[in-house]
């Protein structure tokens, strides 16, 4: 069976938002902010206008006053060469939906439709195709049910198809169903592929570095200055990064760590998309450390640390994790003289590359104390098996030789359980921390 439910065309020319005030949420700015921000994101799309309408219940079925309804109704007529109306609410029923539709003559979009069609059109590997497709899922099943009440309307009541015993409906939920299924087996499958790469990458011991914080901020920007890696592609436009994906570095003692690029924040973000999406969340409980760079030009920057915060707090990672967080404030090109206000935090450019060698160390550091490393030199005999030894057990850095005595100095950073058994084979060793 061919599938005949179909994703709302997204009108591509000309806009029109309408936003709710949210009268006691004090995030409204933000909102409203986030939502021209997302229209931004869509390439061809204009916003003719924009209006802000009060009210005591965005989600209630008739999300609009008949007063409203009537003014809002006379603006889009003015306006012929307008495609779509964008309702700044999570979801509106395909119902409620219908019959705006049928009275203005356009299409009503709301979050959930915009932020699929952005994440649809920046997905990139199979993973977030896929979870792409999932999250379509309830807005083909909603769909359907439209179609098929209107279906029942013109026929008068549901029909059998060909013999099968089936209804209509029946046989399309069956195909939504059987979709689903295969879409999350696949995805099952790519992630226990992710859990083996993580087993190993635990096996070699590589600090693992979260690099987090609300969509825009820099993140991917910051990886790239912080590895080199040319591949990279930053771009000015909310999620732009969509998978988490892994980028080795070298922190100034010469450890490597790999630096994970996840995918940003928003406040609002449709709860269904959230939960597709939040198994790339899972890979952070495993990290290291915490890296949250923030946009401190942000007009709210304020409010997006908290919403980051916030989502961080509900996603179950260790403490230590939240505890040891380096906080980042990037972009600091952009203002003269930017001093932080809170206390550790490291103002840098990522673009830039100001305050880069800083952040570096600090992360070193943190990572040092994460992992229980020590980083140290020790005199060794080279006739002796110590430079084997350390070779395997540790993370040999430098080894500077001394010819004339066959001895060499050695740089390593070691956990502090090979550093144990370490002293305990060769107690004569001379080491000296660094
Ligand atoms: N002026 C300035 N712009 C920056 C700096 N860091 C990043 N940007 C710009 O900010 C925009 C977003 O950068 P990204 O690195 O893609 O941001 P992100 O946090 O990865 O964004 P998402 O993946 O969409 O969540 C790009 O246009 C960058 O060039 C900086 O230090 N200074
Ligand atoms: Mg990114």
């Amino acid at each position: 069976f061919r599938m005949i439910v179909e994703m709302p065309q997204i009108p591509q020319e000309i806009f029109f938002i309408s936003f709710f005030y949210y009268c006691c949420v004090p995030e409204a700015e933000l909102q409203i902010a986030e939502a021209v921000a997302l229209v931004d994101t869509l390439q061809n799309w204009t916003v003719l206008d924009k209006i802000i309408i009060p009210t005591k219940n965005p989600n209630k079925k008739f999300v609009f006053g008949k007063g409203n309804f009537q003014v809002l109704t006379e603006k889009i007529k003015k306006m012929p060469q307008l495609t779509a109306v964008f309702l700044n609410v999570e979801r509106i029923s395909s119902l409620t939906k219908k019959e705006l539709e049928d009275a203005w003559g356009v299409k009503v979009l709301d979050r959930y439709t915009v932020v699929l069609h952005i994440f649809r059109c920046n997905a990139r590997t199979k993973e977030a195709k896929l979870q792409v497709a999932l999250a379509e899922i309830p807005l083909l099943r909603s769909n359907l049910k439209n179609e098929v009440s209107q279906r029942d309307q013109q026929r008068g009541g549901s029909r059998y198809i060909m013999g099968s015993g089936e209804t209509f409906l029946e046989t399309q939920n069956r195909v939504l169903k059987e979709r689903e299924l295969k879409i999350r087996n696949a995805l099952q499958k790519l992630r226990r592929k992710r859990g083996l790469l993580r087993t190993q990458r635990r096996k070699c011991e590589f600090p693992m570095v979260s690099v987090m914080g609300y969509t825009n901020c820099g993140k991917t920007t910051l990886i790239k200055a912080l590895t080199g890696e040319a591949g990279l592609q930053p771009r000015d436009q909310l999620f732009a990064t969509l998978d988490i994906t892994a980028h080795g570095g070298y922190l100034p003692s010469h450890m490597a760590v790999i630096y994970v690029d996840t995918i940003g924040f928003l406040t609002d973000l449709p709860h269904n998309l959230v939960e597709s999406f939040s198994a790339t969340l899972e890979e952070v409980a495993y990290s290291d450390l915490i890296v949250h760079v923030r946009d401190i030009t942000h007009p709210e920057t304020n409010l997006q640390k908290a919403t980051v915060l916030s989502v961080l707090r509900n996603l179950n990672l260790p403490s230590h994790l939240l505890d040891s967080m380096v906080e980042v404030h990037n972009k600091v090109d952009l203002i003269e003289r930017y001093e932080p206000t809170e206390e550790n935090a490291l103002a840098i450019s990522a673009l830039h590359g100001h305050g880069l060698e800083e952040l570096k160390q600090e992360i070193e550091k943190k990572i040092l104390t994460a992992t229980g490393k020590k980083i140290l030199t020790v005199d060794i005999n080279l006739e002796g098996p110590q430079l084997s030894w350390l070779h395997k057990e540790a993370t040999v850095q430098e080894v500077e030789v001394e010819p004339e005595d066959g001895t060499a100095r050695v740089k390593v950073i070691i956990s502090s359980s090979a550093f144990g058994r370490y002293k305990n084979l060769f107690p004569n060793s001379k080491i000296c921390m660094s």
